[in-house]
């Protein structure tokens, strides 16, 4: 099984308790993120895109905020180092007679959050860290080192009271055994890899001697002193021009070639998406309304949320107008498919019974929509009298 996800989340469920009442921003969603493989969450703003990814590492207030589901992190360096830690939160399906590590149930106590299949001999061959299950102290060596954040304010995350060569250094002393001098060289480096002109001599700069590129190409360079398995990044061009937002994900594209790893990107913008992704998931008020490979989602967008979405590009036809209404209060969410108080083809089906199953259409594409359930047209929504091969029928499932 070498096409395992290097992460799978099930069923996510993010929820924060306000005064207004229990306000669900994730409402159980799966995703997977492949290694040396891009997936973009995109969706309007309040949609819970940024919720969804702070909570793969738990970056939520708890409380008022509570994660729950499965979040299988399977970097092997992960999973030995935590077997290792945290000896009795092992669970071993080999011993426990339990099948394969990759059962979608969750074995194990509540406690035992690594899942590991091993030889003989003790060695871990295969397995998962449950992220959602794993203490604080486990999630912290987690978050510095194979999973690294980008965050869509680079002044946020900078201290501006110290250059930039400082903080850089720290992160490589806090990472790696290496003298001053050497965490010096290596923060020159990293610069230059990240496309910092003369890095040497920006290296007693403080932040605000950066322009924005410059100083999110420093919080890149920063994820990669650990070399990290996942990056997550929420719109990370989001505050920058237009050439140098390019710029910025022409060398995000760049380094995921060379170090192969896994990108987790957070964008409201198609745009994006269009030029970085390889999988795509449709976000709407906490739930998934479509997912799939970059070019199913731009050549057959099938459910209406992204239809509307890509005729709000430039020149999409709906561009100065946007899509009409309001997210649903997320304390007090509607009944059915999310969408349908805003959607322009909702029929009766569509308020009530909860988000309609996921349909398939391929492999990777699917659509959370009535309209692609037994007994509906879809060609309604799509346009095309010709019927797009439902393969296998699943709508009915
Ligand atoms: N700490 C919190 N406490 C209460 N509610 C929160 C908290 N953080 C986020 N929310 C709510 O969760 C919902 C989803 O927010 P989120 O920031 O994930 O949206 P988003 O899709 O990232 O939007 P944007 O594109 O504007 O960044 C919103 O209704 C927001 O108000
Ligand atoms: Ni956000």
């Amino acid at each position: 099984m070498t096409d395992t996800p290097l992460l799978s989340v099930e069923d996510l469920r993010t929820t924060f308790k306000t005064d207004g009442g229990l306000l669900t921003a994730v409402g159980g969603i799966d995703f997977e993120v492949r290694a040396g493989e891009t997936l973009c969450i995109v969706g309007e703003s309040g949609s819970g895109k940024t919720v969804a990814s702070e909570s793969v590492t738990k970056l939520i207030p708890s409380p008022p905020g509570e994660v729950t589901g499965k979040v299988a992190f399977r970097d092997m360096e992960s999973v030995r180092e935590l077997a290792d830690a945290y000896p009795k939160a092992v669970f071993d399906v080999t011993q426990a007679g339990a099948g394969a590590v990759d059962d979608r149930d969750r074995p194990g106590d509540d406690d035992q959050f690594v899942v590991v299949e091993r030889r003989r001999n003790g060695e871990i061959t295969r397995g998962y860290v449950d992220l959602a299950r794993a203490p604080e102290k486990a999630l912290r060596r987690i978050r510095g080192g194979d999973i690294a954040h980008v965050f869509q304010n680079p002044q946020d995350a900078l201290n501006h009271c110290y250059t930039v060569g400082w903080q850089i250094v720290e992160a490589v002393q806090m990472h790696e055994d290496v003298s001053k001098a050497e965490a010096r060289k290596r923060a020159i480096e990293l610069l230059n890899e990240v496309g910092i002109a003369n890095p040497a001599a920006r290296l007693d700069d403080y932040p605000h001697e950066f322009s924005g590129g410059q100083k999110q190409r420093v919080m890149i360079a920063m994820a990669l002193v650990t070399n990290p398995d996942l990056l997550i990044a929420d719109e990370p061009t989001t505050a920058l021009d237009v050439t140098v937002q390019s710029q910025i994900l022409k060398l995000l594209g760049r380094l995921q070639e060379e170090y192969g790893m896994g990108i987790l990107f957070i964008t409201h913008d198609l745009g994006v998406v269009a030029e970085i992704a390889d999988h795509v998931v449709v976000m709407y008020a906490g739930k998934v309304m479509e997912r799939g490979t970059v070019y199913e989602i731009f050549e057959q967008p099938s459910h209406p949320y992204t239809r509307a979405l890509l005729e709000c590009l430039p020149g999409g036809g709906r561009a100065a107008a946007g899509i009409r209404g309001t997210l649903p209060d997320p304390t007090d969410p509607p009944d059915g498919c999310r969408f349908a108080p805003r959607c322009e083809y909702a029929v009766d089906d569509c308020f009530e019974g909860g988000q309609p199953e996921e349909a398939r259409l391929t492999d990777d594409h699917c659509v959370s929509c009535v309209y692609y359930q037994s007994g509906y047209d879809e060609s309604a929504i799509t346009g095309d009298d010709t019927t797009p091969a439902t393969s296998g029928g699943t709508a009915d499932d």
